[in-house]
């Protein structure tokens, strides 16, 4: 559990309070402000195991408990924010594992797109796929130059689901949407701020943090439960569609991933990753 006591007398210096839940995702809370920097730590790329989203999701169900004022999410790697779900683990899965996979992406991303509290994504590298979807599922989302971020799924010949989708739909306009999506486009930081797909550009990892702190720092004196009724109210049936239809939406993706074609290119696309060093 996260503790939350603030000592306002604590130094600017000192604000930010480590509190490691797991060496998967840190923690720090600022004791002046109530606002978390959550950091996530699965090098080399912050892919996304059932270990790493499960620990980020309980993350958030402590900051929602002790009453967060504000998240930043943001990543240990020094120019990855996320590269998506754990390739390694969608490639010949064992079947029990892939639905696990998918389950905890559900039911991380109803807490995060859900949260009480507002959220923003600091974005120290590249966001692709499962990385997006962590990023759209904010508030808010500050990148640094030179990366990429987009959902590039139909490149792998799977189609997003609906929640999926509904998350773009909440920042981009529809016809953005529909471009992105069908071709399956990874953006450089500056195309995504030209689309709205992020909302500000910062030069490196500290600016990055202390432009979603001022994000953040804009709703102080907005009730906190008018704050999230609203954001219920906007976001609520995005969230009640996927939750009266989890069943439905792990069988797409179960099946979509054992596609033998979808299996046949994710070989060919890990080995290419692998190759890139070569
Ligand atoms: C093609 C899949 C598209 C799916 C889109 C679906 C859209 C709907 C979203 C919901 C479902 C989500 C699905 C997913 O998230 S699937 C994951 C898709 N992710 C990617 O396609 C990203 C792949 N990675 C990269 O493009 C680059 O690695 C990256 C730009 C992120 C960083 O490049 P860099 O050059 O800095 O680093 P390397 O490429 O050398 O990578 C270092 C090592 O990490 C391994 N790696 C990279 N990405 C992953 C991953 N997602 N899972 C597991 N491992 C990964 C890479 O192979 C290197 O390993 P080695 O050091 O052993 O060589």
């Amino acid at each position: 559990m996260i503790s939350f006591l603030m000592r306002r007398t604590i130094p600017r210096c000192r604000a930010y309070s480590s509190q490691t839940t797991s060496e998967l995702t840190k923690v720090e809370v600022n004791e002046k402000t109530g606002v978390a920097v959550v950091t996530l730590n699965r090098p080399p790329v912050n892919g996304l195991n059932v270990a790493a989203l499960r620990s980020l999701e309980k993350v958030i169900g402590d900051l929602e408990t002790n009453k967060c004022k504000g998240l930043i999410l943001s990543s240990s790697s020094k120019n990855i924010f996320c590269a998506g779900l754990d390739l390694t683990e969608i490639y010949k899965p064992d079947q029990e594992k892939l639905k696990s996979l998918w389950t905890a992406f559900q039911d991380l991303w109803i807490k995060l797109y859900g949260a009480s509290f507002p959220t923003t994504a600091a974005l120290n590298g590249h966001a692709i796929a499962g990385g997006c979807v962590l990023a759209l599922s904010c508030d808010y989302r500050v990148m640094v130059p030179n990366s990429s971020i987009g959902l590039n799924e139909t490149e792998l010949g799977i189609s997003p689901t609906a929640w999926i989708i509904a998350s773009m739909q909440n920042v981009l306009s529809k016809r953005s949407v529909e471009l992105a999506l069908l071709q399956g486009r990874i953006y450089k930081t500056n195309q995504a701020l030209e689309i709205g797909l992020i909302d500000e550009i910062a030069n490196d990892k500290d600016e990055t943090i202390k432009k979603c702190e001022e994000f953040i720092a804009k709703y102080s004196r907005v009730q906190s439960l008018a704050f999230s009724l609203t954001k219920r109210e906007l976001r609520g049936k995005a969230i009640s569609e996927l939750t009266s239809n989890r069943q439905g939406d792990l069988q797409f993706f179960v099946d979509s991933i054992n596609n033998p074609s979808v299996q046949k290119f994710l070989e060919k696309y890990l080995q290419s990753l692998k190759s890139k060093k070569n």
